[in-house]
């Protein structure tokens, strides 16, 4: 982790130099020199008893990026010689008069410990000659620490430091397991006055205090605000600061975390970000809390989540409520395992496994609608430059739905189970590429076996094929009789007739690709004419068999005909040619596979609807994504039976094999815990779940419409939060 050390340094860059004496006694000293038995110089705190070591002497030298500290009495030589690289430093300083002219180092080396690497806490004290020389050296160091450029010629004074930074402290004294005082007094605290910060600590008394507070200061007067908490008090501070009136300013004032909560998530974050190993507990805070002192800043982006409005108890909706997170939003499992588990808030982290064991022992199923907005739905300037197209984010999960889909923020993954999504087949062009090559491969075979003059049952648009090749070659040799002119005309009206209603079938099935054959129903159409030729096979429809092209020819008419006939009176009208395209998905409904329930459901709806006025689906129907599947023109209103009827279901407890259509009542039918129930953010649907209002665009709640290049909407119904992944006010977190 450390650099190697530098070697002495040259005059030319040596910023300052001068000999200063030791304080305290060698060995009285515990952050000694680690290769020398004295150690060049230092004491853990420069107040208790102040005693000079006259016998000790070192030499120091400040660079840009080092102070070099050689022993030069009692014993100067190499191994007395020690490097304390600036960015190890937390502060420095000088104590007033009446105290001796004292340069204070505030060390903070970093050291593998148990649980990782760690910074720890070591204290150098320097005696100067004069006070003036002392403070120089604060003040320079200082200036390096803040970023203020020096040279050896500049003049240092007090007045080139930049005023000390004052940080707003909240602090939960029960977040984790309630140590977030005690930490301050002991690790906190010492380490921002050190780093000459100034502060001001406050301890929340209940939820949502620091919201209120956050909302209510004076913010200009603060450089940052700390949360000495877990992530929960963070989320207040950022939600408090995104409500305040002048949101926009507001939320530019550099946040930080001190971790003492439970997951710590942005702390880890932030500690893996600044380049140190994974650490927990005290190691974490002290790697934070020194990144504090040194005052990085970066921005972070939020994500704004907007809740559906919910019908309230005398009627009226209530509004939507809108809400920022910096880490993550969950829902249903990971939402249920985070607040059930405050209980155990004693085992600190460890409350998250336990919560995890006790809700995988008893799962739930979640019903949700994920939905999202395309790109072309981001309103953005004439002038901006279109951002580069990219898959949405639900394209994984909802491959195969093309048909099935509702205008654009319905388009959802809940519109099928699992297993029903698992069975669709995934639109692949080399798939598609190999399923072409291998209907021609069929049709050359079919064609062979007609010219080859076996008996056999060739596919009337292969027949029609032949007879129009052949006819060219009688019209080409020009000594066709008229009667045989005749027939073959005749033969050919026919012939044109059926091939029509073929070639519109084959025609469905060859030029809907964007329709049907991404659905997976070409197989069944295919499966249709490879059992009408089965049945011609076995002669019903002919006359017979008769050897060569004419015959099969003859065949055909019989199957043109006569198959015509017996499929309309086939009560289940499998044999039946589709007059359109709706007549082919009707057929398809027998499939008995579970996604069967999805074509039910969908042609139970009619294909085009209007926007129902009640669902409050405001939103403008869009033509087609990027894809050009997805979205169909209209408006679909949402049925609510049949929200019911598919929904996500958890993989554990039912079988993929065995659908069955579940109710919101397996939702309920469990007691769920009170505190759930009473959380804006429960999963729990309830009982007699009104008409569910479609989810619409994310009505702008005033002031701030962030415009969303994403949007997530995860449900149907109210109480299911709409997610927005926008981007958003950046937040300046200190790290
Ligand atoms: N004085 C208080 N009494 C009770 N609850 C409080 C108090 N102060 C803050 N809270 C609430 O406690 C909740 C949990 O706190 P926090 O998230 O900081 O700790 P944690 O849950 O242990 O940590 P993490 O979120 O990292 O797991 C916060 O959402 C906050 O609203």
């Amino acid at each position: 982790m450390r650099s190697p050390e530098p070697p002495i340094p040259s005059p030319a860059e040596a910023l300052l130099h001068c000999q200063f004496g030791g304080w305290g006694t060698g060995s009285s000293c515990n952050n000694s020199c680690p290769n020398s038995p004295g150690g060049p110089g230092g004491l853990s705190s420069p107040s208790p008893s102040p005693s000079p070591s006259p016998a000790s002497s070192y030499a120091l030298t400040l660079t840009p990026s080092h102070i070099h500290v050689q022993r030069l009495a009692p014993r100067p030589g190499k191994e007395a010689r020690l490097i304390l690289p600036l960015s190890e430093l937390a502060g420095c300083s000088c104590p007033r008069a009446p105290a001796p002219p004292l340069l204070v180092l505030y060390w903070y080396p970093p050291g593998r410990r148990r649980k990782g690497v760690s910074r720890r806490r070591q204290v150098r004290v320097y005696l100067a000659e004069a006070r003036v020389e002392a403070e120089r050296w604060s003040t320079a160091i200082q200036c390096l620490l803040r970023g203020v450029a020096i040279t050896a010629d500049t003049e240092i004074v007090k007045r080139l430091l930049p005023r000390p930074r004052r940080l707003l402290l909240l602090v939960n004294p029960f977040s984790g397991r309630g140590q977030a005082m005690q930490w301050c007094q002991t690790h906190i605290l010492p380490m921002i006055r050190e780093a000459n910060i100034s502060y001001n600590l406050i301890q929340t008394e209940r939820q949502n205090h620091a919201r209120e507070l956050i909302k209510e200061i004076s913010l200009p007067q603060w450089d940052g605000i700390i949360i000495v908490s877990g992530d929960g008090l963070l989320h207040e501070v950022i939600n408090g600061l995104m409500e305040r009136p002048d949101w926009e300013l507001a939320i530019k004032t550099p946040v930080g975390i001190l971790p003492c909560g439970s997951g710590n998530a942005l702390a880890g974050s932030i500690n893996h970000h600044a380049g140190y190993d994974m650490c927990l507990r005290e190691p974490l805070l002290l790697n934070c809390c020194f990144q504090l002192c040194r005052g990085g800043v970066k921005p972070m982006d939020l994500v704004s989540v907007t809740t559906s409005p919910t019908p309230s108890q005398n009627g009226r909706p209530s509004l939507p409520r809108r809400m920022f997170s910096f880490l993550s939003v969950a829902w249903g499992f990971v939402s249920d395992v985070d607040i059930e588990s405050e209980r155990y808030r004693g085992l600190g982290s460890a409350r998250f496994t336990l919560g995890t064991l006790v809700r995988l022992a008893s799962l739930r199923s979640y019903k949700g609608r994920l939905s999202y907005l395309p790109p072309s739905i981001v309103a953005t300037s004439p002038d901006a430059i279109p951002p580069p197209l990219r898959r949405p984010l639900s394209r994984s999960i909802t491959e195969g739905l093309e048909g099935f889909c509702h205008t654009p923020i319905q388009r959802t993954s809940s519109d099928m189970g699992l297993s029903e999504q698992r069975s669709l087949r995934r639109v692949d062009t080399e798939r598609e590429r190999e399923r072409e090559m291998e209907r021609q491969r069929e049709r050359e075979r079919r064609r062979e076996r007609a010219r080859g003059g076996g008996t056999g049952v060739v596919r009337a648009s292969s027949l029609a094929e032949d007879r129009e090749r052949e006819m060219e070659g009688e019209a080409g040799r020009s000594g066709t009789s008229s009667e045989r002119s005749g027939t073959s005309s005749e033969s050919n009206e026919r012939e044109d007739c059926r091939m029509g209603r073929e070639d519109e079938m084959t025609g469905n099935m060859e030029e809907r690709p964007d329709e049907e054959r991404e659905n997976g129903t070409m197989e069944q159409d295919s499966g249709v004419i490879e059992d009408i030729e089965e049945r011609v096979r076995n002669g019903e429809g002919s006359s017979g068999s008769m050897d060569g092209v004419m015959e099969a020819k003859e065949v055909g008419e019989g199957y043109g005909g006569d198959m015509g006939r017996e499929a309309n009176e086939d009560p289940e009208g499998y044999y039946s040619y589709p007059d359109n395209l709706q007549q082919t998905r009707l057929a398809l409904r027998k499939n008995s596979a579970p996604s069967s329930q999805i074509a039910n459901a969908f042609f139970s709806q009619p294909l085009s609807q209007e926007a129902d006025p009640m669902s409050g689906a405001s939103y403008r129907a869009e033509e087609m994504d990027l894809n050009e599947t997805y979205f169909q023109k209209e408006a679909y209103p949402l049925d609510i039976a049949r929200e019911r009827a598919l929904t996500i279901s958890s993989p554990f407890r039912h079988s993929p094999f065995s659908f069955k259509p579940k109710s919101l009542d397996q939702n309920t039918s469990r007691p769920r815990p009170l505190s759930l129930l009473h959380h804006p953010h429960s999963n729990s649907l309830p009982l007699n779940s009104p008409p569910c209002p479609s989810p619409s665009l994310p009505r702008p709640l005033p002031p701030r419409p962030v415009p969303p290049p994403l949007l997530l909407l995860p449900c149907s119904a109210p109480q299911h939060p709409q997610l927005h992944l926008p981007v958003s006010p950046v937040p300046l977190l200190y790290l």
